[in-house]
């Protein structure tokens, strides 16, 4: 089997449904997992027309005016939940050229005094005026719940795959559920003196995302083990999935995240869209001190396989502290204005001079 992908896998939700085709998904899905770290679902179970409904919805949140979107500004959020308008993240350093508004599945606060900053991370989005944009929250409601649910699903396939008993991560989720994350990305087109970085190569850093492209353009790319850079374009009716940095180190780096970047649509064009689903993991774990065991036989696909190309950021962190502070500092560098409002301490050790001129919404 090919360990240098040169295109992404497409997987048949539907052969799960058949006993006599099922082995061959999850065989296929093993592949996926430990060489290319990426694959496409098709026939997936989401409603298409909660899909549709989503897809019609992402241009229209950021047609809404100006000042709707700043009252829903994410630095009024200490869960870096809500809209960031365009220039205001940033990758490796890098401004990012995309406007997102995110969000997450439902959880309360449950920090409380004493606990750990990062036990604030969780809880309420912020959601645009539902008479500016009706039924908004409650289709990305019921979006969001389907996917959370597949992401479940897709993590204990993934889980089969790799040999594991059952319910082998049931250790990474936190009584009462995770909280996921969700983003709505805009892509435009960049003006003749901004850079071509949608966003910049990077890991994910939960379990599994659930991407959907939510228009036809190509712009997602992703690194094979020599540091080609291979397109990954939106194929009507999947959702793209790909391995985060929690889910390469539970499975002893087995299964492998994969550096993705996006390119902004070239001249011309219109702009680029995209919905990804981010399944997060518990927050109380050094996860890295908390690998799962993994049979010899899948231990031996690792060695067979080249060296992972580093053009990318890393969770190097995981392997020494807890998962919650991990997910923080990764919010506090992608968001540094968000960070020095709501998390002032640990702004200043990674923004010592204060915050970058560039990469700030305001
Ligand atoms: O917009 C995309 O296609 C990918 C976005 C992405 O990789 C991310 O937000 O982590
Ligand atoms: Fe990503």
């Amino acid at each position: 089997m090919a360990t240098n992908f040169s295109s992404i896998p497409i997987l048949d939700y539907s052969l799960l449904s058949d006993p006599t085709t099922r082995p061959q998904f999850i065989s296929q899905l093993q592949n996926a997992l430990t060489n290319v770290g990426f694959y496409y679902l098709t026939n997936h179970p989401v409603p298409q027309d909660d899909v549709d409904a989503a897809i019609a919805f992402a241009p229209r949140f950021f047609d809404l005016p100006v000042e709707e979107k700043e009252r829903i500004r994410m630095i009024h959020s200490p869960h870096f939940f809500g809209y960031s308008k365009l220039g205001a993240e940033m990758t490796k350093g890098q401004v990012d050229q995309r406007e997102q508004f995110d969000f997450g599945t439902s959880a309360e606060v449950r920090w409380k005094e004493g606990d750990p900053d990062f036990m604030r991370l969780w809880g309420p989005s912020q959601w645009p005026d539902e008479a500016l944009l009706p039924n908004f929250k409650a289709t990305f409601k019921r979006y969001v719940d389907s996917l959370q649910r597949l992401s479940q699903e897709l993590l204990s396939l993934a889980g089969e795959a790799l040999q594991l008993p059952q319910g082998a991560f049931s250790r990474f989720v936190e009584p009462g559920g995770n909280q996921d994350r969700v983003k709505i990305v805009k892509y435009p087109v960049p003006t003749e003196s901004s850079s071509n970085q949608g966003v910049g190569p990077h890991y994910d850093g939960g379990f599994l995302t659930l991407l959907l492209q939510a228009s036809p353009h190509k712009g997602l790319q992703v690194q094979n083990v020599s540091g080609d850079w291979v397109d990954a374009p939106p194929i009507p009716g999947t959702f793209v999935v790909n391995i985060g940095k929690a889910l390469e180190t539970v499975t002893q780096g087995v299964a492998i995240a994969t550096s993705h970047r996006v390119l902004s649509p070239n001249q011309g064009l219109t702009p680029r869209y995209s919905i990804p689903f981010f399944q997060m993991i518990s927050r109380g774990t050094i996860i890295g001190k908390e690998v799962l065991e993994i049979p010899q036989e899948i231990l031996a696909i690792k060695e067979k396989r080249g060296k992972v190309g580093t053009d990318s950021v890393n969770y190097a962190e995981y392997s020494e502290l807890l998962s919650g502070q991990v997910a923080l500092i990764g919010r506090v560098k992608s968001h540094p204005d968000v960070g020095e409002r709501h998390y002032p301490e640990l702004f200043k050790k990674f923004f010592p001079d204060g915050l970058p001129k560039h990469g700030v919404a305001y």
